[in-house]
């Protein structure tokens, strides 16, 4: 389905290899406007392959890929590079350009053939670096920054380039959570605020969840899964395609669980927050937690005490001693 705010939409779009197997096939999706989308899928699956297609420097297999309703193949390369940022996981060869020079190089599809930059050229690269919060690096050599610093940078060139679609490959691999939290929120309010589309690829469902407008999940042999977060695991179909034998996606809380195997059975009855964290330890440590059971702990929180058959614990080691004592 098309919708006003579309800005890419594929048709039977199948990509990959010359010569190989296609990597996914009879795509359908859309790109909106002014949203946020996480492309998901396990290694090898074609989501590097999906965005260099969608971004017109990879051609697709068989099907088409429409940017403002025209095929992608119909444009120039001069046209794409005036639409269409792509920023890839490589990091830039230019190491002892400053921070000013690396987001102006977004302006190279609109420069004179010396390379001069206009007063607009400026402006926009002014409003790039405002909107990545960079001011302060903008005379920074490329080569001092942290990876976290440097993704902003590349955003920000990519920026600069004002087309109205962005796709970014893995934009939070090697970051820390905080880096990789500002990351998300950053091109969320991008996304937003310009109303350029923005679609990045990632391993980080959990985050995904909390922090984009919609997801695509790639898996082989699947048709893609394609919603809000929010419905996808209202309706259940997010946790079944991402769950394994090893973990499963809660569909409460949005977070992965560590599938442990079934162990002997205890009960647990107490503070609601000391319980949990209890039977959290107690899984880890092989029991598996029912409502009832012929073995209670009771568990109260401050001070901690643990009782289970008349003895009474203050810590969690000694409780999984005792139970392992019999
Ligand atoms: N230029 C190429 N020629 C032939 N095959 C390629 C080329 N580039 C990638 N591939 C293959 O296509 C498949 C998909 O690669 P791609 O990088 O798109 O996956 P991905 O989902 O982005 O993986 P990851 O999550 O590991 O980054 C892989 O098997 C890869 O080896």
């Amino acid at each position: 389905m098309r919708t006003s705010s579309s800005i890419v939409t594929t048709e039977s779009l199948s990509i990959g290899y010359a010569h190989q197997p296609a990597l996914m096939e009879n795509l359908n999706l859309e790109v909106q406007r002014g949203k946020l989308t996480a492309l998901l899928g396990p290694n090898g699956i074609g989501k590097t392959t999906l965005l260099r297609t969608l971004s017109g420097i990879h051609a697709p297999m068989k099907g088409k890929v429409l940017f403002k309703n025209t095929d992608l193949a119909q444009y120039t390369r001069q046209q794409i590079a005036k639409e269409i940022s792509l920023v890839l996981t490589d990091k830039p060869a230019l190491w002892s350009t400053t921070v000013y020079e690396l987001v102006s190089f977004g302006r190279y599809p609109y420069s004179s053939w010396i390379g001069q930059l206009s007063p607009l050229d400026h402006q926009k690269i002014e409003e790039a670096i405002q909107l990545t919060h960079i001011d302060f690096l903008r005379h920074h050599a490329v080569d001092t920054l942290s990876d976290g610093q440097l993704q902003k940078v590349m955003i920000a060139r990519a920026l600069a380039q004002d087309g109205d679609l962005l796709l970014l490959d893995e934009p939070t691999a090697h970051l820390d959570l905080g880096n990789k939290i500002e990351i998300f929120r950053l091109l969320r309010t991008l996304a937003l605020k310009t109303q350029k589309a923005i679609v990045i690829s990632t391993h980080e469902l959990e985050l995904a969840i909390e922090m984009t407008d919609c997801l695509w999940v790639l898996s082989c042999g699947a048709d893609t899964l394609v919603g809000t977060p929010e419905e996808l695991l209202l309706s259940g179909a997010l946790s079944q395609r991402v769950s394994g034998k090893e973990y499963i996606l809660n569909e409460l809380s949005g977070k992965f669980e560590i599938a442990h195997p079934a162990g002997p059975e205890l009960a647990i009855e107490g503070n609601p927050k000391a319980a949990q964290w209890l039977a959290h330890f107690l899984r880890k440590n092989g029991f598996t937690i029912v409502p009832k059971a012929a073995q209670t702990l009771h568990i109260t929180d401050s001070p901690l005490q643990i009782s289970l058959n008349n003895h009474v614990f203050d810590c969690f080691d000694d409780v999984i001693q005792a139970l392992n004592k019999g």
